[in-house]
């Protein structure tokens, strides 16, 4: 069964889908692809394939100039006429040199071009995931992929892509100077393709593994930078070491399987080449001997084969970064599909913060069993809710649901009669205060940090927003006041602290809905006192708001108590009467249908 919000979402049907990751594909524009974000710099391309074809034919001087030396200048013994094809061929390398240089440059401002188109996607991805919980490492790090096509796009290898069309030019010069050197050419070419597509075959698996590895090593380090504190404490270091270093070695292991292999046909490649050169200048002195050539053909022909199979040669040498390249590029095509761009929306007017869920079935994204089922009540503005249960009875999953983060499997969540997912997730975020159950705050100031790093923040909103949580004093006894910076480098804030400016955040610009997972978790008395009063005014200002917690002192503000257990809603009421039942009943909360539940949608 799909609920409307899911089916308008256009989402698979197990699990709630996760807001933020489709929004990645409206920044993108439309393409959702690699290759449609690098169809806007096609006129670079253009001009990086003119540039190749002007150098190509440059390349050509290196062989014309030995020709012209051997058989016209040591004939005539001239020393103008050296002088003269020596400026030339100078002028003309000079030339070269220019070209080969702009189309790398041109290459480079490509790839920044790539990076910037992409980069704002890729790292909403990025955020996705990290609440998503269904990726594994084989999916790889949008962030990490883009940079490895960047990388991959700057460098050498695509200009020698570029150079490949080219060696028919080389092959077919080959073949003026004598067809039985172009023979020589087109098998050498051949020859050289078969171990290009040899490495791919070699070194594609190995690399594949590697990127698995490598990408699980990241995620233990990752995680460990979490839970520092408590690894450190509980000794748990060395496992740890342990566990990234088995995934560290597997991944270099199979890097090292891949680069031998890729090592053993790049080495192969490079003396094939060097041993046709050879070959071509033997089948040169034949030909010098049967009087079917000059001393010069003889020597170009050898230089001209060395450049006709440079390009292959080169991507051959290059190989693991095209594969690795190439696999990156598939990964973040994936993710860019899956990510279609979102449907148009209207811009809905600010919402006065009716709130109602109907029917709500919902799973963490991935998980196809529900953890939250038969939701219903709905909220006025001013309307205050506590809602209480067991742990794992799915609160928090309720909290995601409300604020928009996941989405439901079926049934609706509407603010001001519209499903979340019919608001720009951006713009629904601004009319939401939501305290999650773990706070972490993001670099800046504690100003950037309360307001939400908006670029239009004024100094009176961020201190009504800390007035309201009661952290205003707190701030003002910060090192530097409103000023001061968090996250890596910054100040530290004990949890309490960090709650407080977190409900700070949550209340900046008055949201018509406030959702809070457990704001007292950290909290000392006056903590309480004040987030009771904060609840109060938001209510008093209009807000309806939401207080998930297990400690009662945490709904003294609100007039309302919804009940889940098992991932079901058991009563939802008036907070007299809920409590009363509850109490009644020995503190186990009291059967479904005790009360009526509430429909004021
Ligand atoms: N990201 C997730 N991926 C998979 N399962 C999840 C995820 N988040 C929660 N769950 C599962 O959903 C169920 C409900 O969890 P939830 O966090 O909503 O409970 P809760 O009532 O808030 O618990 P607590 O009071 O302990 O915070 C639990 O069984 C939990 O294991």
């Amino acid at each position: 069964m799909r609920g409307p919000d899911q089916s308008r979402a256009g989402r698979a049907p197990s699990g709630a889908a996760p807001r933020g990751g489709g929004a990645a594909a409206n920044a993108a524009g439309d393409g959702g692809s690699v290759l449609a974000a690098l169809a806007r710099s096609r006129r670079g391309f253009w001009g990086v394939a003119l540039f190749s074809g002007v150098a190509n034919v440059l390349m050509l001087t290196g062989p014309l100039f030995m020709l012209q030396v051997y058989d016209r200048v040591l004939s005539s013994r001239s020393m103008p006429t050296l002088a003269a094809i020596g400026l030339l061929a100078t002028a003309l390398y000079l030339a070269y040199a220019l070209i080969d240089f702009a189309r790398g440059r041109v290459l480079s401002r490509v790839a920044d071009g790539l990076e910037d188109d992409l980069a704002p996607v890729a790292f909403r991805m990025e955020i996705a995931d990290s609440f998503s919980g269904t990726r594994t490492a084989a999916d790889g790090k949008p962030l990490a992929d883009l940079g490895t096509v960047r990388r991959f796009l700057a460098g050498p290898a695509p200009l020698a892509m570029f150079d490949i069309p080219w060696v028919p030019l080389y092959l077919g010069v080959l073949a003026m100077l004598h067809w039985s050197l172009g023979l020589v050419g087109v098998v050498g070419a051949l020859v050289v393709i078969v171990l290009a597509i040899l490495t791919d075959k070699l070194t594609s698996r190995p690399m594949l593994t590697a990127a698995r590895h490598g990408g699980a090593a990241v995620a233990v380090l990752d995680g460990a930078r979490r839970s520092a504190e408590a690894i450190t404490a509980l000794g748990m270091v060395p496992s740890v070491v342990n566990l990234w270093g088995s995934e560290r070695r597997a991944a270099i292991e199979a890097e090292r399987a891949s680069g031998d292999a890729g090592a053993r046909i790049a080495s192969a490649s490079r003396a094939f080449r060097l041993f046709l050169q050879s070959a071509a200048l033997a089948l040169g002195a034949v030909l010098v001997i049967k009087h079917e050539a000059t001393g010069g053909v003889m020597i170009a022909s050898s230089i001209t084969l060395g450049r006709a199979l440079a390009p292959i040669d080169q991507i051959v040498a290059q190989w693991k970064a095209v594969a690795a390249a190439r696999n990156a590029w598939r990964r973040l095509d994936a993710r860019l599909s899956q990510n279609a761009a979102e449907p148009p929306r209207v811009t809905l007017p600010k919402p006065q913060g009716h709130l109602s869920l109907a029917g709500v079935v919902a799973a963490p994204p991935g998980v196809s069993r529900p953890v939250l089922q038969g939701i219903n009540f709905s909220l006025a503005p001013g309307d205050g809710l506590g809602i209480l249960g067991p742990s794992a009875s799915g609160k928090s999953t309720l909290a995601r649901l409300m604020v928009g983060l996941w989405r439901p499997l079926a049934g609706t969540v509407r603010l001001d009669g519209a499903t979340l997912d019919q608001w720009n997730p951006d713009l629904l975020g601004r009319h939401i205060g939501y305290l999650p159950q773990d706070v972490e705050l993001i670099g800046g100031t504690v100003r950037d940090c309360i307001s939400r790093h908006a670029p239009d923040a004024t100094d009176a909103k961020v201190i009504e927003a800390a007035q309201a949580a009661g952290a205003h004093d707190l701030i003002l006894r910060l090192p530097n006041g409103y000023m001061t910076r968090l996250g890596l480098g910054g100040a530290a804030l004990s949890g309490g602290q960090r709650q407080r400016i977190a409900l700070a955040r949550a209340l900046y610009d008055n949201p018509p809905l406030i959702v809070l997972d457990e704001p007292n978790a950290n909290l000392d008395q006056d903590g309480d006192a004040a987030l009771t009063e904060a609840i109060q005014k938001a209510r008093q200002r209009g807000s309806a708001v939401v207080v998930i917690t297990h400690r009662p002192s945490a709904i003294a503000a609100v007039d309302r108590v919804l009940i889940v257990k098992d991932g079901r809603q058991v009563a939802c009421g008036p907070k007299e009467t809920v409590m009363r039942d509850m109490m009644q009943s020995n503190a186990t909360p009291p059967k479904p249908g005790v009360h009526a539940l509430e429909q004021r949608a």
